[in-house]
């Protein structure tokens, strides 16, 4: 199985999720990007849901399948949401972003009763940090916030240097609320909490890729088929 069938196995299993009726949000990314497909097939079958893209590219790419969206400032609350993940630990902690759509999916997630992340086997790991974490910080004063994070990450028993993340024309990547993005290549992350409390408390910081307690449940997709791991909370 390719990494990208993989992909598309797990976004099958987590297609069954999906009841007549549901609000739903929809992840960001080339796993949700699957998830997103098939939703397009139900929706043209006459299934009725209505869901909340988490970028500009979900949306575009669900308008194209005439999914029926809506905004959370029309639909507070979700029943579901389906996101695919940079990283997880045993415990559903999550690092996201990579795709820059970190923001929107965290505000999203965080209005849904029920998250279920999707991924490829390569995505599991013991300690989450090996993939660099993403935090989305506003453009101005970013020389002093970029210091400040430095101390954050340190102050969290972490070591690492940050980038500014650069779009493929070489300026810096803006994310669809305008902010930029600092990638902390930190190898290993040994409290998570302790440095999302610490990034957060960061004037300047918007938002940082650390999902913690927010995912029910994983769905991996590995050689021997799909794992499904729950939340311990
Ligand atoms: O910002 C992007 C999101 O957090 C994605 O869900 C994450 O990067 C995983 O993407 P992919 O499924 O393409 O690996």
């Amino acid at each position: 199985m390719t990494q990208d069938e993989a992909k598309r196995a797990v976004a099958a299993v987590a297609i069954e999720a999906v009841r007549p009726g549901m609000r739903l949000g929809l992840g960001t990314g080339s796993t949700a990007k699957h998830f997103v497909d098939l939703l397009g097939e139900l929706v043209r079958d006459g299934l009725q849901v209505i869901c909340v893209p988490t970028s500009e590219a979900t949306r575009a790419q669900a308008q194209s399948l005439n999914i029926p969206l809506t905004t959370l400032d029309e639909t507070p609350e979700l029943d579901l949401t389906v996101d695919g993940a940079d990283e997880l630990d045993a415990h559903l902690n999550l690092i996201k972003g990579g795709g820059a759509a970190l923001l929107r999916e965290k505000i999203v997630a965080a209005a849904s009763a029920r998250m279920i992340v999707i991924a490829d086997a390569s995505k599991k790991v013991e300690t989450l940090g090996r993939f660099p974490l993403p935090i989305e910080v506003i453009q101005f004063g970013l020389g002093a916030t970029k210091i400040a994070v430095a101390k954050a990450i340190e102050a969290a028993g972490c070591t690492g240097p940050t980038r500014l993340r650069l779009a493929a024309d070489g300026h810096p990547l803006v994310t669809d609320s305008g902010h930029v993005i600092l990638d902390a290549a930190l190898e290993r992350i040994p409290d998570a909490r302790a440095l999302a409390d610490n990034l957060a408390a960061v004037p300047g910081v918007v938002e940082h890729g650390l999902f913690i307690g927010l995912a029910s449940e994983a769905l991996i997709a590995g050689p021997t088929g799909v794992e499904r791991l729950a939340s311990p909370a």
